[in-house]
């Protein structure tokens, strides 16, 4: 690999390799390297030794690419100006708060990293962002890079339809705000030519930041693009990996606060550091960050059953609404079915949607008793806790019937695109990389591992697919298959489990009306 861009000596901007750096009149040997990792693309490694505590990443307010900034150094930078001061003098309180954003964090990320794109394919390299913008991914690989009958056809009766759509919604929504601002910008001649500006820019941005954006809870919330940190890879095992964070104490140079990561444990030299991008299940990354870990092999694969009051069919929908919010819980919840046991608050909830009280004092009473007490009362004579396990398992049968295909079909699926993708040579190994350093210090030893995959035949050996891998089609249907499988598991393992359960709760019945 030739050198990283973003190292570049020749760029006139203060290179982010000061990052690495604690104290810039003598400073150490970096913590970490970048390397080439396999289907995970670009990663950091330990570069010696490191014990757990020790901060490995620095990188300073001035390198972090937040919405203010985007807004300040877009070209619309003058008519989001107004935007804000417009905003700022409606919504003024004499508090002295900074002024409210001309639109929503995303979009002016959006529309930042969408118009350096076109600038630095048109060959204008006035940004000092361009070297950052030059290293970001062709194609992101999440679901707004799927064509959107593709997306409808392999996500059908999966629940990350939902998520498909909530992400192709925010990103249109985005759109409708951003594409006035752009006319009106073309019009007043802020414009470049050169500068496209198109939605399929945006939708580019969009991806780079559903797997790239960090958000730091130690300042607000705020989200931000930071370069190196961008650079570090998720584990789906590690609970939370290494702590990345805003710290207000930490020092680089002169400056205070900065982007941290601290490690979470000892690491060897060659070792690559993780983060963790939250527990998310298979298709979660898939959909948002382009990539998919193994179902089976992911502790946080699930299926997540959505409930709801009926507002349409159900005659007690508004009062079991308020029953809900007196508890503090919506009308709407996405419960997450696993392999082992049911989520907690599962039954209670079934049991109030498919209650059918006589009079709204009854269905208050069963609320309390539910999510107060803790306890099935008998409703007219019938057992809350038995209604809601039949409930369960007919949700259960009506999920497993809304697949397109079958069990077998996706196995099969899943299975061939494991032996196709076993085939493809990822560059380099996961866990200790070995060649293709890159690295301001140059390369340094890592003992050679075996980079000879496994043969897989069933779904459950798929590997890792990485982006490379999902963002062609069929590997990326055969992914959506292997999905499915874990999915229609949990939704059986559920039903057995209800009615197991139902079971149980039949029994008890009989034997308290012999006593
Ligand atoms: C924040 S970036 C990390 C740096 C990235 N590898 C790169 O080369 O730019 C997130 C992207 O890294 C890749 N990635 C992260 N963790 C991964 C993993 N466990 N397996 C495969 N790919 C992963 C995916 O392409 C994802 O969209």
């Amino acid at each position: 690999m030739q050198s990283h861009p973003i190292c570049s000596p020749s760029h006139p901007t203060p290179s982010p390799i000061i990052v690495f750096t604690s104290s810039p009149n003598d400073p150490p040997p970096p913590q970490l390297l970048l390397r080439q990792c396999g289907r995970e693309g670009r990663g950091l490694v330990a570069s010696r030794p490191l014990p757990r505590g020790e901060v490995m990443l620095r990188v300073p307010d001035s390198l972090l690419l937040t919405a203010e900034r985007a807004a300040e150094e877009s070209c619309l930078g003058p008519l989001l100006r107004t935007r804000s001061t417009v905003a700022a003098s409606s919504s003024s309180t004499g508090s002295g708060a900074p002024s409210p954003l001309p639109l929503p964090e995303w979009s002016l990320l959006a529309l930042l990293l969408a118009e350096l794109r076109c600038r630095l394919a048109a060959g204008d390299r006035a940004s000092r962002w361009d070297p950052y913008v030059a290293v970001l991914p062709q194609r992101p690989g999440t679901v707004l890079d799927w064509p959107a009958k593709e997306a409808k056809q392999l996500l059908r009766g999966s629940p990350l339809m939902r998520l498909a759509d909530s992400i192709n919604g925010a990103a249109a929504s985005s759109w409708q705000e951003l594409e006035p601002l752009i006319a009106q910008g073309r019009k007043d001649g802020l414009i470049p030519d050169h500068v496209a500006l198109e939605k399929s820019d945006l939708d580019w941005a969009f991806g780079v930041l559903l797997s790239r954006c960090i958000r730091l809870p130690s300042r607000g919330d705020v989200q931000v693009l930071s370069p190196w940190a961008d650079l570090l890879n998720h584990d789906v095992e590690a609970e939370a990996g290494c702590h990345l964070d805003w710290d207000p104490t930490a020092e680089v140079g002169a400056v205070s606060g900065a982007l941290v990561l601290r490690s979470d444990r000892p690491y060897t030299a060659g070792q690559q550091v993780y983060v963790s991008y939250g527990s998310k299940s298979s298709g979660e990354l898939l959909l948002s960050y382009g990539f998919c870990p193994p179902p089976a092999a992911n502790p946080h694969q699930d299926y997540k059953l959505r409930l709801a009051v009926d507002r349409q069919a159900d005659p007690l929908a508004d009062l079991k609404v308020a029953a809900l919010a007196r508890h503090g819980l919506p009308a709407e919840v996405e419960f997450p079915l696993k392999l082992e046991g049911l989520p907690e608050g599962l039954l209670q909830y079934l049991a109030l949607l498919d209650a059918r009280p006589k009079v709204a004092q009854e269905t208050y009473d069963l609320a309390s008793l539910l999510f107060e007490g803790g306890t099935f009362p008998l409703l007219d004579g019938e057992d809350t806790l038995a209604l809601a396990l039949r409930g369960l398992s007919s949700r259960c049968t009506a999920a497993l019937k809304a697949y397109p295909t079958s069990m077998e079909v996706d196995q099969a699926l899943a299975a061939g695109a494991a032996a196709a993708v076993a085939n493809r040579q990822p560059r380099g190994p996961r866990r200790a990389a070995i060649a293709s350093t890159i690295s301001a210090t140059g390369p340094i030893a890592v003992p050679p591992t075996s980079g000879a995959p496994s043969s897989p035949t069933s779904p459950d050996s798929l590997p890792t697919l990485g982006t490379e891998d999902v963002c062609v089609s069929s590997v990326r249907a055969a992914a959506v298959a292997g999905i499915r499988v874990r999915e229609r598991q949990i939704l059986q393992r559920t039903q057995a489990a209800a009615s197991a359960q139902l079971g149980d709760v039949k029994r008890a019945a009989a034997r308290t009306r012999r006593r």
